[in-house]
């Protein structure tokens, strides 16, 4: 079955990506995938086109470089069948913060932060004049956990968590739905691309696991899905803690223990 709807889906020659365009193939939608490898997208859509009987497209870019993404962004803003846009391409950090180098660390911004930013940018304004789309960006809860010593990674991830918020108060009123999908360690090639060999970890989720729970919660229209959270009320309280916090912001003046002590 080939419906209109199609999603375009970064990082989609393996890993979470690769699993999602599977998924998105099974219900029928298609795809236009985005990743470096043309070899490994192009294979990936054959076999999806064959298995699938969906169209499929493979949309070589860098998201770290300028013109391969404004190419992304322009088939983005243009192309009308595109109401889906899975934001998922990504990479992890190697070392420490004292390890970084500058190049390191604008890849890791370039990737993470300004190409998930910059297509979502592209996306929304064509979705909010329709009054209708998806845009799903993957965090990670390593954005929750500054004690994980990936600070830079984390602070990408603290950003998607952030951004998916913030779009989702703008955008959910015109009709678009936003998610944040928030996994921990999840078996794919991130690890090793990291230099970490993922067979050191205790625990470690199934791809396939993690994208289905992600697809529950893209289907129950929720904001923040965490699939390895399984005290659900532990975000609820974080959430509502944050919330208490703002009210008890009072610009004004400062705090009484910030006083000069006359
Ligand atoms: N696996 C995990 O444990 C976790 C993953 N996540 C997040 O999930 C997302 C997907 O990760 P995962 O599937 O594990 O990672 P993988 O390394 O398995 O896949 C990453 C995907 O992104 C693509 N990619 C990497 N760099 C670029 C680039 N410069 N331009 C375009 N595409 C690029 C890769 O393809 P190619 O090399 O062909 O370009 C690949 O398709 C990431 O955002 C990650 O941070 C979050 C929490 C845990
Ligand atoms: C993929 C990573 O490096 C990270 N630990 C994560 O769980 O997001």
């Amino acid at each position: 079955m080939t419906t209109q709807s199609t999603a375009l889906i970064t990082g989609a020659s393996t890993g979470i990506g690769a699993t999602y365009a599977e998924r998105f193939a099974q219900r029928g939608h298609d795809l236009v995938l985005v990743a470096r490898d043309k070899a490994r997208l192009d294979a990936l859509a054959q076999r999806l086109r064959d298995e699938r009987q969906v169209a499929v497209d493979v949309l070589q870019a860098d998201l770290t470089n300028q013109a391969d993404l404004a190419t992304v962004e322009a088939r983005l803003r243009d192309d009308a069948r595109i109401d889906i846009l899975i934001n998922n391409a990504g990479m992890a950090q190697s070392g420490g913060f004292e390890q970084q180098t500058a190049e390191s660390i604008d890849r890791l911004i370039a990737l993470n932060i300004t190409s998930l930013t910059r297509l979502a940018a592209a996306a929304a304004p064509r979705f909010a004049q329709a009054g209708a789309g998806s845009i799903v960006n993957l965090g990670s809860v390593v954005g929750f956990a500054p004690e994980f010593g990936m600070s830079i990674y984390g602070a990408t991830k603290a950003f998607v968590l952030f951004l998916s918020q913030g779009l989702s108060l703008e955008l959910v009123p015109k009709g678009v739905y936003v998610q944040a999908v928030l996994p921990a360690a999840t078996r794919t090639e991130i690890w090793e691309r990291a230099g970490i060999d993922v067979n050191t970890l205790t625990e470690v989720m199934d791809v396939d696991e993690l994208v289905d729970a992600a697809l529950v919660g893209f289907d129950r229209r929720e904001l923040i899905t965490i699939p390895p959270l399984h005290v659900a009320e532990r975000w609820t309280a974080l959430d509502g803690a944050r919330q208490g916090l703002l009210a008890d912001i009072r610009q004004a003046h400062a705090a009484d223990r910030y006083r000069q002590q006359a």
